[in-house]
């Protein structure tokens, strides 16, 4: 039986810049993150066996390298301490490698999930710097306030950007993170902004650094931009592969949703400033 469901949302990088390359590879960044209220689910149950489990399994990930399982056993090993098996049932609804930080956020709700089950008393900041081990997304979906990010994307600043409607597309393809990152001509010397103290997150003027590369290896990415940027601007999320335009009201999002080009996936979503999860788990306890 159910004993707890938590949605896992996505985010958005309302822009994001690349500032520098750390010594072990990672790239320092200065990005904008809302969450969209569109979300996974994951079911939690306890479990017969006394070990942690989860179905349906993802195809082409293996179950130990599921960020599900791996943060729960990321718990495990923090608190080194008898525990109750966890099965969980994962509702999957986010694409994969699409930069809306599905496994991320995946890997967050477990972390936050199972240390409410298990009882195990960690605060928000020990959960993000678990989260960090990861992966760079997982700490803003623990913190869960739309947030200025800087360092790998760990430094967080509470922002307050509109709660706008978006139309997110998502382009025929899947695109690995490391592969966008590790590109000879991805621009990484992007000049760091200084945001101001009243900074709200009007990322009005920034942009994607990654959009370029990823235009170049991934041409139907930029006729999707192309397209939506017919109606206001348009932007890639992450390292792509889904692109988003922002609209003030709903009816606006799903008329320009209506017409997207034949065989485009996707979907229209609100954004929120208060992760999705965080408001169910005020709710439900
Ligand atoms: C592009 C973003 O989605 C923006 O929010 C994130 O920075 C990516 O976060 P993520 O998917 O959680 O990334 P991770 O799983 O930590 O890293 C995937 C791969 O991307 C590269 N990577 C990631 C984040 C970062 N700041 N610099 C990097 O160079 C690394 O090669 C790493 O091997
Ligand atoms: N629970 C999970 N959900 C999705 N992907 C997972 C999960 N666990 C592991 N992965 C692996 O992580 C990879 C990236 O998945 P994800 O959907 O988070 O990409 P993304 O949206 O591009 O992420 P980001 O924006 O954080 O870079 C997948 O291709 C898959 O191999």
């Amino acid at each position: 039986m159910t004993t707890l469901s938590l949605p896992a949302p996505a985010k958005l990088n309302l822009c994001l810049h690349i500032t520098g390359r750390r010594p072990d590879g990672y790239h320092e960044l200065q990005t904008a993150f809302q969450f969209l209220d569109y979300s996974d689910w994951l079911h939690f149950e306890w479990s017969h066996h006394g070990s942690d489990t989860m179905s349906p399994g993802l195809p082409g990930v293996p179950d130990e390298d599921n960020l599900i399982l791996r943060a729960a056993r990321l718990l495990r090993h923090e608190v080194r301490q008898p525990l109750p098996g966890v099965h969980i049932v994962l509702d999957k609804q986010l694409p994969m490698g699409g930069g809306i930080g599905g496994g991320s956020s995946d890997a967050a709700t477990t972390l936050v999930a199972l240390n409410h089950l298990w009882k195990l008393g960690l605060n928000g900041n020990r959960l993000a710097e678990l989260g960090l081990q990861l992966g760079a997304d997982v700490p803003v979906f623990v913190r869960g306030f739309a947030a200025w990010a800087e360092g790998v994307g760990e430094r967080l600043q509470p922002i307050q950007p509109p709660e706008d409607w978006f139309v997110v597309l998502h382009p025929d393809c899947e695109i690995s993170t490391a592969r966008i990152f590790t590109d000879p001509g991805l621009t990484r010397n992007s000049t760091p902004i200084r945001i101001a103290p009243a900074f709200e997150g009007d990322v009005t003027g920034l942009r994607n650094d990654c959009e370029e590369t990823v235009r170049n290896l991934y041409p139907e990415v930029g006729d999707s931009l192309d397209w939506l940027s017919q109606f206001g601007p348009a932007r890639l999320t992450g390292t792509g592969a889904c692109i988003f335009g922002r609209f003030p009201t709903e009816s606006r999002a799903r008329e320009i949703w209506a017409c997207r080009p034949s065989g485009i996936n996707g979907f229209v979503a609100k954004g929120v400033n208060r992760s999705p999860l965080h408001t169910e788990l005020t709710e439900r306890t």
